[in-house]
């Protein structure tokens, strides 16, 4: 049954926002966690793009769509407090990371942490990056049917390690494969249905994750302060923005959001295009073609835009798989969406998944054609909101340009030395319930060129 958020305010002429609860206690809970795009979609056809429902213990309006993520993200009236809504999901595991500050706090942080993604910066992570990536695939064996997926996460984990990190001297591999689990606990942590710390419970295991992170991190913190290196927690322990520096709290409590921010979110884009290049061969020709004509064997950060078609597939994969699927956030004060009024203190969420597959903005939106983001076509100028993947406004992505070079350089050494096809009516499995991910594994059938 049709129910009202709040009323709106006597004598304003903006209407309520409309919607349900759902079920007793659970909400609408159970549905998001098993297939989020449906209740997306059922909510957007019932009541447009700006809706209520319950899950997770809140009540959430859903803003769906370019429009209604518009207002959100560039947040005029600074109404939407990121921190707020994040804490909701992933506070106690990524507490004080930059996407969980907001306003003046958020800009200071924001200003000093861009000092380590300056073009000078990402040319040096992806002179890192490069031999790190051409020595793992180098040990990739073909085979009839390889899961890429993990392959991908341990690669781009170990890419964590070194660039990150500097590398973990000392740390056993199996002191590294626990930390990527505490990685994992601390990600799927966030859509716990019991949000409380029952031992062996996910809420539990996301607190355990968090607490062995930060001792992993603090053990080497002196020497980083000390060091001068060209990894990320060495640059975050040096910048410096008129006087102003992080402390060391403030670079534990960043580095575990970073790593968090860019692991999985790569790997996932890495898989997907994986799975699309193998699905359409033309395309991996194309792209194998770009790269082959690269005349050294290592890749720079000033080349990877001779890497055009790649670029092309990469938008495309974002725009089918969104790594982020969901953005929230809560409101500080009353404000409006679209003509409804959403009172203070009320959780939202947008849907950038939901949003690229909208067939309003996008033709034949289940299509892969990484063409639509040529020059000629450019889709997604449809609406500047249309393709949001890494998000927009004060809390963009930061890290979207050194994702482009992780991802660009891997694929890149991958055409080079495999081929590999996917059955062109194969639909990977997705789990939706955090971060996606293939269930299977994203199976390949790889051969050495
Ligand atoms: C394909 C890979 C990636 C995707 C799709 C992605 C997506 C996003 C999205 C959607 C947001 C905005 C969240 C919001 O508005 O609440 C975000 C924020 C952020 N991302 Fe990424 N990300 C990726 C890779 C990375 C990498 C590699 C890094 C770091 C090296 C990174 C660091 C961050 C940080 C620090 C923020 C918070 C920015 C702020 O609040 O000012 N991300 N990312």
């Amino acid at each position: 049954m049709t129910r009202t958020l709040a009323p709106a305010p006597t004598g304003s002429e903006l209407t309520p926002v409309p919607g349900d609860g759902g079920l007793p206690l659970l909400g609408h809970g159970l549905e998001y966690l098993r297939d989020p795009m449906r209740l997306w979609e059922s909510r957007y056809r019932r009541y447009g793009p700006v809706s209520w429902f319950r899950a997770f213990g809140t009540r959430v309006v859903a803003l769906l769509g370019p429009e209604a993520s518009e207002v959100v993200l560039t947040n005029r009236d600074k109404a939407f407090a990121s921190g707020d809504g994040w804490q909701f999901l992933i506070g106690p595991f990524f507490e004080r990371g930059l996407m969980l500050l907001d306003f003046d706090e958020h800009m200071s942080h924001r200003r000093l942490m861009q000092q380590a993604f300056t073009s000078d910066r990402l040319a040096r992570y992806s002179a890192a990056i490069d031999p790190a990536v051409r020595t793992a695939i180098g040990q990739w064996q073909p085979g009839e049917r390889v899961e890429v997926y993990p392959d991908l996460k341990k690669l781009t984990l170990n890419l964590a390690v070194e660039v990150f990190m500097g590398g973990a001297p000392g740390t056993s591999q199996q002191r590294l494969d626990q930390i990527n689990s505490s990685f994992i606990d601390c990600v799927q942590a966030a859509t716990a249905l019991v949000r409380y710390p029952v031992p062996g419970g996910r809420w539990h295991r996301g607190l355990v994750g968090r607490r062995r992170l930060e001792e992993f991190l603090r053990e080497y913190l002196p020497a980083r302060r000390a060091g001068g290196g060209d990894d990320l927690f060495s640059v975050l322990c040096s910048v410096e923005v008129d006087g102003e520096r992080f402390s060391d709290d403030d670079v534990v409590n960043h580095m575990i959001f970073l790593l968090m921010a860019a692991h999985d979110t790569s790997t996932i884009t890495l898989s997907t295009m994986m799975q699309y290049l193998g699905q359409h061969p033309e395309w991996q020709e194309r792209c194998r073609e770009e790269s082959l004509a690269i005349p050294t064997d290592s890749i720079d950060y000033d080349q990877l835009p001779r890497l055009r078609s790649l670029d092309l597939v990469m938008k495309e994969s974002l725009r089918l798989v969104s790594p982020v699927p969901t953005i929230v956030r809560k409101t500080v004060k009353d404000t409006e969406v679209m003509g409804h009024f959403i009172p203070a203190e009320t959780m939202v969420a947008i849907a950038p998944y939901f949003t690229h597959h909208l067939d309003e903005y996008w033709p034949d939106p289940e299509v892969f054609d990484p063409g639509r983001f040529s020059e000629e076509r450019r889709e997604d100028k449809t609406h500047r909101l249309a393709w949001q993947p890494f998000g927009g406004g004060v809390h963009k992505c930061i890290g979207m340009h050194f994702a482009g070079a992780e991802v660009k350089i891997v694929l890149h050494h991958l055409l080079r030395t495999f081929r590999w096809e996917v059955d062109p009516d194969y639909r990977a499995p997705m789990d939706m319930k955090s971060l996606p991910f293939p269930r299977d594994g994203h199976p390949v059938r790889l051969t050495r060129l």
